[in-house]
């Protein structure tokens, strides 16, 4: 069985349709990354799956055995607050001492129990909250853009962070990227999304869809274009929400 499988879903959030008719599953070990523009339902995908939204309609089905560990876009954490990353990993479940080290060891932010969470950089901030994802040693890792904030180098580490700790776990990863490379090189499948899935396979027949090149172009516009997603392609029956791939239905 598939770590997750879903069919049909349908979110409403405060009255606006976030998500119609999706259909998505992820197998163990496969990495795949959802891609669309800003205000697509991409967070809103993932938070259905880690159970945090409530669908309005579909189901979302998981297996026995998925085990999975969530990296947020992003968590505000009060500045005056003191909060050492040791006692963040212990909130709201506690861990022992050596499940914490091998965790921030795994995300690369070894020797960082002591500090303040509020006194980390951006990279080491993110790397917390990936070994804080770790923690229960998931077998699916859900990353929703993991290096928002974070300067090219730094970005580039924490992806080279994510793909070791992906071969140690031998887990399957489902992350939001807008970074063109990430999405063609290290994705087993492109996911497209923009309210609904607009197209989806692998990256190479992805990148050969009109959909994707909506979206991607090339050069700097096209880097651009990913959030500004010119939609170029015509959305048969997109007036009642119904499932559209238009060519780009390979997968
Ligand atoms: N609580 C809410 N109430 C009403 N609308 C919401 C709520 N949360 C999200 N939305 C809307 O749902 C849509 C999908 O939002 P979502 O955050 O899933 O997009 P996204 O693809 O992750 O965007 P981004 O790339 O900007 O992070 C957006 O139009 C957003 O404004």
């Amino acid at each position: 069985m598939s770590l997750i499988s879903i069919s049909n879903l349908s979110v409403r959030l405060g009255g606006h349709q976030a998500l119609s008719n999706v259909d998505f599953s992820i197998e163990k070990g496969e990495i795949v990354t959802l891609v669309g523009p800003n205000g697509s339902g991409k967070t809103t995908l993932l938070r259905s799956i880690i159970g945090a939204i409530k669908p309005s309609k579909g189901t979302i089905l998981r297996d026995v055995d998925t085990r999975i560990g969530y990296v947020p876009q992003s968590l505000t954490i009060d500045a005056t607050l003191p909060l050492t990353v040791q006692r963040f990993l212990n909130l709201p479940v506690r861990h022992s001492r050596a499940s914490i080290n091998e965790a921030l060891d795994q995300a690369g932010a070894d020797g960082l129990q002591a500090r303040q969470m509020s006194a980390l950089s951006g990279g080491q901030f993110q790397r917390v909250l990936l070994a804080r994802a770790l923690l229960d040693k998931p077998n699916l890792l859900i990353l929703d853009e993991p290096t928002t904030g974070l300067d090219q180098p730094g970005s580039a580490a924490l992806y080279r962070q994510i793909e070791e700790v992906r071969q140690h776990l031998g887990s399957a990863v489902l992350m939001v990227s807008h970074e063109l490379h990430v999405v063609m090189s290290a994705s087993d499948r492109v996911v497209c999304l923009n309210g609904h899935v607009c197209c989806h396979g692998a990256p190479e027949i992805v990148a050969s869809a009109p959909e994707y090149r909506a979206l991607f172009g090339s050069g700097t516009q096209g880097a651009l274009a990913l959030y500004r997603h010119d939609h170029d392609h015509h959305h048969h029956n997109h007036a009642d929400g119904s499932h559209e791939h238009g060519e780009c239905d390979h997968a």
